[in-house]
Order: structure tokens, then C-alpha cells, then sequence
């Protein structure tokens, strides 16, 4: 899979490929979207592309990251199992933003030779978000095709639910609605070097991007994958109040079972699986070295 990182429309060069291509944010890849990537990989003669955005209209509006559920690294590996071949990220700057939608079909979609595009019924683009599925149709030869509304039980299949499962560690109905759990993916960096006096080395995150995660600290069965293998772990999102007064930082810190090596500046990616407990200041580093004695023992027996 080719990804383009289109900072200038200019960059978008002509060419004799014909393509069809899914349109949207996909935050999260949900079982909506991969239903909008599978309808367009059943036109076989075409090369079947996504045209997305490098971030959130909101991002770029608010002036500030916001958390997303997967940052592009983890977006475009998505892509590429589906089996999309290209993907281009239109940087959202102010020459994007302020160009009309029927620019943005001279600029980018015939461009690109874009001979037929699938969205969801409500994606929007162009100054404004006036451009509708509906222009599209009007305005060019594009054949367009639509994916309504799609639900769950009685839930919308949405980012914003997608969002709500994690906040609120609901992790099987973040399953339900993308087939894959939730995980985050970072590289490990040094800590205070304390875990490991107590037999429970903590491997400690630092993330890339700007990942949502759930909103209560404390500890959650995981499974980690390192050195491309998968491990059950438990996890502690806080602020290791036993060891620490300060509030300023987050950590993210895993404890990897039957795993043993020194992985400092490796990439590790960690799958929430479930809710453990709530995190505690503990009267000693003892008392905390018990707990988590019990806690290894719970995800032990844990079948995930
Ligand atoms: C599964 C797990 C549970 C934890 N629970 C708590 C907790 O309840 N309270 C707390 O203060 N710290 C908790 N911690 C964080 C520890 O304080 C921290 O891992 C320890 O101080 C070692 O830190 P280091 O990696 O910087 O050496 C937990 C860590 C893990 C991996
Ligand atoms: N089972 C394991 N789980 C997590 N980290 C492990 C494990 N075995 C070895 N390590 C290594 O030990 C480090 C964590 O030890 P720790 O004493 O907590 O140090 P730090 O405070 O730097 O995180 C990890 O970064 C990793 O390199």
C-alpha cells in the first residue's frame, strides 16, 4: 500500500490510473467504514484508494490535539489489511479548509481519475462542509455510492460510540463495533527504575500520538504484543500516587506476564481487554508489591 502525505493539492500529479475511493475521517475503522472499503474493493478493475484528511476539521479548529482512537500510523496499517492499495492524507490547512467543494472534485477526485467514490450518508466536505455525496453526483461523472445508517442492537455504528466504549472501558462493545479490541502503541522509555526491586518491572509508555484512553486510572487486563509476539499483561493508567505526589503526567506502564528482556526504546502495542480496579495509595511500596501479586493472579485465570 502507497501512502501520500499531500500537504499542497499541487502535489496531487496527474496520471492514467483509474481508481475508486472510499471517503471520510475513519477514526477508530468501525464496522461501518470497513463496509464503505468493502464495497468499493467488489470493483475489481479499479485501484481502490482512501482519501482522508492528516486530522480532524475539530483538531485543526480548536488549535490543540485531540485524542483519537487511531492516529494515522495505526489508521493506514488498517487500511492496508483491508486491502486499500493507496492512501492519501490532505494535510487540513487553510488551502484545504477554504476550498470549495467543487474545487475539491476538479482538485483531488478527477485528479486522481476518481471514477467512482463510497461514503457514509452523512460525510461532508469542502469550505464549510457544504459538499454533500448528493454535489458529487450533480456536479461530475463520479458514480456515487452511499452506506446508510448502520446499527448494532439499537446503537448507530459511530466514532462518537466507538469513543464512549473506551472513555468508559467498554471494551467487548468496542469489539462488537470494529472487530479488533482497542490498543495503543508506543515506545518503552525508562521509569524510575523501581518495578523491577519488587519482581514487577513495568514497561513505561511513551506515545507517539495523542491516544483517547479510558477515564478511569487504575488497571486493566491487557494483552501485550512485543517483538511481534502477544502476551497477556496488566496495565496501570494514573499517576502512581504510592510513589508520587505530583499530578502533572499521566503514566501508562504494563507489566508484561512470562516475559522477560530489556526492551528500552522498543515498540510495544497494548489491547485493552477489561477493567480491573480502580488505582490506590497504598502505605508502602510492600503493600503495593501484594496487590499486585493479586492483580497477576486475576489475569492469570483470565481467559481472553
Ligand atoms: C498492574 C499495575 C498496577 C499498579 N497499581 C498501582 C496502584 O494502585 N497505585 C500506585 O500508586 N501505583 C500503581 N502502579 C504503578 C507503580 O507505582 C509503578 O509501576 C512502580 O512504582 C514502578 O515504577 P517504575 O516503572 O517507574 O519503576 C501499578 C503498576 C502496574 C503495572
Ligand atoms: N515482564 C516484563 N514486563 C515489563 N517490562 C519488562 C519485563 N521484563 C523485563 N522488562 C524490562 O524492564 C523494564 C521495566 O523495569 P522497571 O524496573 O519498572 O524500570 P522502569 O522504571 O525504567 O520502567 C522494562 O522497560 C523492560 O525493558
Amino acid at each position: 500500500m502507497e501512502i501520500f502525505n499531500i500537504s499542497n493539492l499541487g502535489q496531487i500529479k496527474k496520471d492514467n490510473k483509474r481508481r475508486a475511493a472510499a471517503l471520510g475521517f475513519f477514526d477508530g475503522v468501525h464496522k461501518a467504514h470497513k463496509k464503505i472499503i468493502a464495497e468499493m474493493l467488489k470493483e475489481t478493475d479499479i485501484i481502490p484508494i482512501v482519501i482522508t484528511l492528516d486530522k480532524s476539521p475539530k483538531e485543526y479548529f480548536g488549535h490543540t490535539s485531540v485524542e483519537c482512537l487511531t492516529p494515522l500510523e495505526k489508521k493506514s496499517k488498517i487500511f492496508e489489511t483491508l486491502g486499500v492499495q493507496e492512501v492519501y492524507y490532505l494535510s487540513f490547512n487553510k488551502q484545504l479548509q477554504t476550498l470549495s467543494a467543487e474545487s475539491y472534485i476538479d482538485k483531488v477526485l478527477k485528479q486522481l481519475n476518481v471514477e467512482k467514490i463510497f461514503c457514509g450518508y452523512d460525510y461532508k466536505f469542502g469550505y464549510k462542509g457544504v459538499g454533500t455525496p448528493k454535489l458529487i453526483a450533480d456536479y461530475s461523472d463520479i458514480e456515487v455510492n452511499i452506506l446508510e445508517e448502520e446499527m448494532i442492537g439499537d446503537r448507530k455504528i459511530s466514532t462518537t460510540a466507538l469513543r464512549e466504549f473506551v472513555e468508559s472501558a467498554n471494551f467487548t462493545g468496542y469489539y462488537d463495533f470494529t472487530g479488533r479490541y482497542y490498543s495503543i502503541s508506543g515506545v518503552v522509555v525508562k521509569g524510575r527504575q523501581l518495578g523491577r526491586t519488587i519482581n514487577f518491572p513495568t514497561a513505561n509508555l511513551k506515545m507517539k500520538s495523542s491516544y483517547l484512553l479510558p477515564k478511569t486510572n487504575g488497571v486493566y487486563i491487557t494483552k501485550t504484543k512485543v517483538r511481534d509476539k502477544i502476551y497477556k499483561s496488566i496495565t496501570n493508567i494514573g499517576y502512581n500516587p504510592t510513589v508520587s505526589e505530583v499530578k502533572d503526567k499521566k503514566f501508562i506502564e504494563t507489566h508484561i506476564l512470562d516475559f522477560d528482556a530489556e526492551i528500552y526504546g522498543e515498540m510495544i502495542e497494548v489491547y485493552f481487554y477489561d477493567f480491573l480496579r480502580k488505582e490506590k495509595k497504598f502505605e508502602s511500596f510492600n503493600h503495593l508489591k501484594k496487590q499486585l501479586q493479586k492483580d497477576k493472579m486475576v489475569c492469570e485465570q483470565k481467559e481472553i
